[in-house]
């Protein structure tokens, strides 16, 4: 039979090469993911015979068999789960299926060869953790249903082959030709210890084939090597934290410690069990839109689907681990399972229950919670808007950065100590927490000592419109109106800035109006500030429209009909107390000097700087510039 060579996706020969060179610290890891790989491969054959039983007809009860050949040197993993054929040999084990592997190996070649492999533990490798023992790898396999058998067989290098072969029933079977250094694994009690410290989970039976001399016979034995009980179906009592995290490390491919488990049943109307996790590392594809629910769903112990659509809504999409539920049917196909009553019912219970632990965990311990929120606080924020009925309860998990403290805040927190005379909780978006702190909007805020929030994550500037207030105390943007900052008391009556301080009213009555004429469309309004103690202007946004950091948000995710520098709301605010500004309207007073246009558009051009962004015209910018310097020579 004649065998095709290929060639390994660029990513897999890299991550091979890694794989293979580096010294692994704990090599034991490749059968771990061989195992799990086979019971994958069992659920999913049991799936699609749940509609199709002729696909299991004959065959026996599922299980994971390993053999060792001392004498060839090789350890075989074998299953009789649902197969590959040749496209999916291709598809799987010629390119890199998951994300996150993808993005690690990308990183690492942009890092260069003095990338620090010793992280791979932290991604799956997968199948490829085979050569971290073998040099050479054949896979026998037969899909589930079809006739043809297949052959893979790679050294680890840049290719593989594939030909046809024959295979008895359908399953696969890998067989691993151990390298020198790895003949550790050709001893039974070695097997034996790690199948037990990392697969003891698994819910189908991991059988040692062997066999032993018996009254000068050969027999053969098989010998279970776990518990082959589904671990969520065992008494908490009797599950180890070490199980636990195994089984995470299985259902998630995580192979970080898990921040959270719960593990608890249901009873009532709908019973079920859940078996989840909140991990301790943030997945690479947190952000990505198509990622969907890494919850699996099971009935009865069988598994269903692990892209069940209302199992948890998307802001809980960093949970990982199972619910088996025996209140759907067996036999429910993916569709049935669109906007399925009980499916919902289930849901409410599972937010219900992950909302109210972390409540708990937050009470417990600010520190360990807020390791958490620097992680998932973006995405759990997702739920202030889309989930209506539960956005008090996300909005009491939420943490923010403060204008006035290090560390997060909650809302409650900065309810607790509002100033005397303040009834606003004061919030500013922005990109970056210390530009935002440092801000010309906040000058007014620091000088009485009232804290503002800093929003800075995207996602903020989308629910915060949505909120009106949080257990009665409005939420106002620090960086439209000031409205009520003049009620509120300031550390020291002698901070507060005097009539006597500011340019006169009526000669910054002129000076505004002046500006207003000559900046024209570039502005919707100048007005004179109560806010600024130090700069000389800011740009505020007007009160309820669009803040100025999501109008750069949408600019650059290039959304038509916003251009930076458009009037759109934006309102320019001067400092009376200002030297500069009270030297311009004393000036202005006695007749519009020409250096008015020129100063008008560099105080906006400067507004417009401090915000992150560039001047309208850069080149008018620094002549003008220019021009103002010559003259103060
Ligand atoms: N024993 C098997 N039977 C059937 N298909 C398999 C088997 N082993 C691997 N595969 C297929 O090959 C794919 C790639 O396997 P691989 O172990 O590299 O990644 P993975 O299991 O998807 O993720 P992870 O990196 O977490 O292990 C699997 O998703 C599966 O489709």
């Amino acid at each position: 039979m004649t065998e095709e060579r290929l060639s390994f996706q660029a990513e897999v020969s890299k991550l091979l090469d890694i794989v293979v060179h580096s010294l692994y610290s704990d090599r034991r890891i490749f059968l771990r993911e061989l195992i799990s790989n086979a019971s994958d491969a069992c659920d999913k054959l049991r799936y699609e015979a749940l509609t199709n039983p002729a696909l299991r007809e004959g065959s026996d009860d599922f299980r994971i068999t390993l053999k060792v050949d001392a004498d060839a040197k090789t350890i075989e993993i074998a299953d009789n789960g649902i197969g590959m054929n040749r496209q999916d040999l291709i598809d799987n084990l010629g390119t890199i299926a998951r994300s996150g592997t993808e993005a690690f190996v990308k990183q690492l070649q942009a890092a260069g060869k003095s990338g620090d492999a010793s992280q791979i533990g932290q991604f799956g490798v997968g199948f490829y953790s085979s050569f971290m023992v073998a040099n050479t790898v054949e896979v026998f396999t037969r899909r589930a249903g079809e006739s043809e058998g297949w052959h893979w067989t790679s050294d680890g290098g840049g290719e593989f082959s594939i030909g046809e072969a024959e295979v008895a029933a359908p399953g696969t079977r890998i067989v691993l030709h151990l390298r020198e250094d790895a003949s550790e694994f050709l001893e039974a009690w070695r097997l034996k210890s790690t199948v037990k410290t990392y697969s003891d989970h698994i819910a189908i039976p991991v059988v040692l084939l062997g066999t032993e001399e018996k009254d000068g016979k050969t027999e053969d034995t098989a010998e279970t090597l776990n518990e082959a009980s589904a671990l969520w179906t065992r008494p908490r009592s009797e599950i180890t934290p070490e199980q636990y995290k195994e089984f995470y490390h299985h259902v998630g491919h995580a192979f970080d410690e898990p921040w959270h488990t719960v593990h608890f049943k249901a009873e009532g109307a709908i019973e079920y069990t859940g078996l989840l996790f909140i991990p301790s590392q943030k997945p690479f594809d947190l952000f990505q839109p198509e990622r969907k629910t890494h919850v699996k769903l099971y009935v009865n112990r069988v598994f269903i689907t692990d892209e069940a659509p209302d199992l948890l809504p998307s802001y809980l999409r960093f949970m990982r681990g199972i619910v088996d539920s025996s209140d759907l049917p067996l036999n429910v196909s993916r569709e049935m399972l669109q906007h399925n009553p009980v499916l919902r019912k289930i849901q409410g219970g599972l937010v219900k229950r992950i909302l109210s632990d972390l409540k708990k965990r937050a009470e417990a311990n600010a520190e360990d919670y807020a390791a958490f929120w620097d992680i998932f606080g973006a995405v759990l924020k997702e739920g202030i808007y889309e989930d209506h009925e539960r956005r008090q309860e996300v909005l009491e998990l939420a943490r923010f950065r403060s204008s006035t403290t290090d560390g997060w805040v909650s809302l409650a927190d900065y309810k607790a100590r509002m100033k005397t005379g303040q009834d606003t909780i004061y919030y500013i978006t922005g990109d970056d927490p210390e530009v935002l702190k440092r801000s010309p909007q906040l000058e007014g805020f620091r000088a009485k000592g009232v804290e503002v929030l800093l929003l800075t994550d995207p996602v903020d500037e989308f629910w915060i419109n949505s909120v009106p207030d949080f257990q009665d105390t409005p939420l106002k943007s620090a960086a439209s109106s000031v409205e009520g900052l003049d009620e509120i008391a300031g550390p020291d009556a002698s901070d507060e800035t005097t009539t006597e301080d500011k340019a006169p009213a009526d000669q910054i009555e002129t000076l505004t109006k002046a500006l207003k004429e000559t900046l024209g469309d570039a502005v919707k309004d100048v007005r004179a500030s109560s806010r600024l103690k130090e700069s000389p202007v800011c740009l505020v946004a007007e009160d309820g429209g669009m803040s100025l950091h999501l109008e750069r948000m949408l600019k650059q995710a290039g959304q038509a009909g916003i251009g930076l520098g458009s009037a759109a709301g934006r309102i320019l605010e001067i400092n009376p107390a200002h030297p500069l500004i009270k030297g311009m309207a004393a000036r202005t007073a006695q007749g519009t000097p020409d250096s008015l246009a020129d100063m008008g558009q560099l105080l906006l051009d400067q507004a417009r700087i401090v915000e992150g962004e560039a001047p309208a015209d850069p080149v008018a910018f620094a002549r003008r510039l220019s021009t103002v310097m010559a003259g103060a020579l």
